[in-house]
């Protein structure tokens, strides 16, 4: 049992909290303790849930946009005053280090400051009329009600993305969280409830998600569906968002290339390598996966980055120090193993790591002479496995890093300012980092092109996702 208040095993909707009989057991990772348990809700809990959500929207919207700034506001600072409280919870339940973790909060706290901002600068227009006597008007409005469902490996983070720009655009929520990290979730519902947030504003529930995912696609009440996670549940989730036209955003898998070329700085490309491939022990879509080293700087880059990342320290992630905590489950640690022995068969050499660790813990790891026939070249590791591939030339590199069906995140590292223009155009991604490892912050857009999704979180432009465009036209004036 863990000692917090912002620990609650039951469900937040409409303003009330709500268990079931039948639950989901929780665990941490690094223990493979059952830490509690969250109820098992399905459709019928998720359409009462919707029915809040919908029938808080109209008050939500006709608030003034400062009002709900404030609310946003208030929700950063509940966040940032529990941030060690809110951080260790994170740990506990997804196992990431207390550092990392602390990081999420104040990261998803940012996401609340920036929406609250933005939410009094949705502007309209008014458009020069090709009438004399009538004028065009554009407004925007908020969709409705917002459908939100999040993976594990952010459980702060992620949901902060959506629900502070829904709710800045003056939509209302309701959120299922992933079932192996339900805790952080719900841990809104407190700040909810301390701030006073209306209720039927954010509501959060967990169950089936298969059974959840069609109420939200198949319940016309909910306007618009977002989510974060795997490219086969999001494409699933977005073709039946189809039947009624609900807006989507789809933030999906990742396969991120990391170049390095032969004039890079190669202490920094080192640095930004581990920065993005061990952040979250590998776990996060914009992970560096494929990472592509120009010929002249190869072994040298190799023996680098196999030094910096020995010396990461593994193991629990409350410990103080640790770096690297266990994966999520035995699934996450399998697909490791599985990449590093396809890849070892056919030809590829583990310089560092290669192995399990007790537990669910897996060593950093570095494999050379890795090629584009292997499966890490492929699929997404979602692991601590840095795959170093050997390439020529600029166009052999823009090549290979394109040659994916993903589009997420992409980085490279050179000092000539003419190539980093022109790599960056000629990468296939929606967002690239140029001599550095770490992309994410709230004041930039997020997101991905082809198969890693579609629409932005963060930044500007992410609040567009929550708005409809509303053309007026005033005649007889
Ligand atoms: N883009 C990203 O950030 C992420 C990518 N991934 C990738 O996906 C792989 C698998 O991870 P996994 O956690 O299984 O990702 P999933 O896509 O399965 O899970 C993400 C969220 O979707 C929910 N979900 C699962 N199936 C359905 C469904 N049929 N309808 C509605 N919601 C559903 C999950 O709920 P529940 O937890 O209850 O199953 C969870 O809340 C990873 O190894 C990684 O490659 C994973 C997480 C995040
Ligand atoms: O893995 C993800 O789903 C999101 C990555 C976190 C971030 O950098 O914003």
């Amino acid at each position: 049992m863990i000692d917090s208040r912002f620990f609650r095993q039951e469900c937040y909707i409409d303003g009330a909290w709500i268990g079931a009989d039948e639950t989901i057991p929780v665990d941490n990772p690094a223990t493979g303790e059952v830490i509690g348990t969250v109820p098992k809700f399905a459709r019928k809990e998720t359409a009462k849930a919707i029915d809040a959500a919908h029938a808080a929207f109209a008050d939500w919207r006709g608030r003034p946009a400062a009002e709900r700034a404030a609310y946003c506001l208030k929700i950063h600072d509940a966040l940032m005053a529990n941030q060690e409280e809110l951080g260790r919870l994170l740990t506990i339940e997804m196992g990431k280090p207390l550092a990392e973790a602390k990081g999420e909060v104040a990261y998803a706290a940012a996401f609340f400051k920036w929406f609250g901002e933005e939410a009094r600068r949705v502007y309209g227009d008014v458009v020069p009329s090709p009438w004399a006597d009538k004028r065009i008007v554009v407004t925007k409005e908020p969709v409705g009600v917002v459908g939100s469902i999040t993976p594990w490996n952010f459980p702060t983070a992620m949901i902060a993305r959506k629900a502070a720009a829904a709710l800045a655009a003056g939509c209302t929520v309701v959120a299922k969280p992933a079932s192996q990290t339900p805790y952080s979730a719900l841990a809104y519902g407190v700040i909810a409830e301390e701030i006073g947030l209306p209720k039927g504003v954010l509501n959060i529930l967990t169950g089936s998600a298969a059974a959840i995912g069609d109420e939200l696609c198949e319940n016309p009440k909910v306007r618009k569906i977002t989510f974060t996670g795997s490219t086969p549940v999001g494409k699933e989730l977005a073709s039946k968002a189809t039947k009624h036209m609900k807006r989507v955003s789809m933030e999906l898998g990742g396969n991120a290339p990391f170049i390095v070329f032969d004039d890079a700085d190669l202490d920094r490309a080192v640095a930004g390598a581990v920065a993005s491939k061990y952040r979250n022990s590998g776990q996060t879509c914009v992970c560096s996966n494929r990472i592509y080293v120009q010929a002249g700087v190869y072994d040298v880059f190799a023996e680098k980055l196999a030094a910096a990342a020995k010396a990461l320290k593994v193991g629990d992630g409350l410990e103080p120090g640790v770096q690297q905590g266990p994966l999520i489950d035995e699934a996450g640690v399998r697909k490791v193993e599985e990449h590093i022995e396809d890849a070892t068969k056919k030809g590829a050499k583990v310089i560092l790591g290669g192995k399990r660790r007790e537990g669910l813990w897996f060593e950093p790891t570095v494999l050379t002479g890795v090629t584009a026939d292997m499966l890490v070249a492929r699929e997404e590791t979602f692991g601590p496995l840095a795959p170093l591939f050997r390439f020529e030339t600029e166009e052999e590199a823009i090549r290979l890093a394109n040659d994916t069906e993903y589009g997420l995140a992409a980085y490279f590292y050179t000092r000539d300012l003419g190539r980093a223009f022109r790599v960056m155009e000629a990468l296939e991604y929606g967002i690239v980092g140029v001599n550095e490892g770490i992309i994410s912050t709230e004041v930039a857009p997020f997101g991905g092109v082809k198969d890693s999704g579609m629409g932005r979180e963060g930044s500007k432009y992410g609040l567009d996702d929550y708005l409809n465009i509303k053309y007026g036209l005033i005649g007889g004036l």
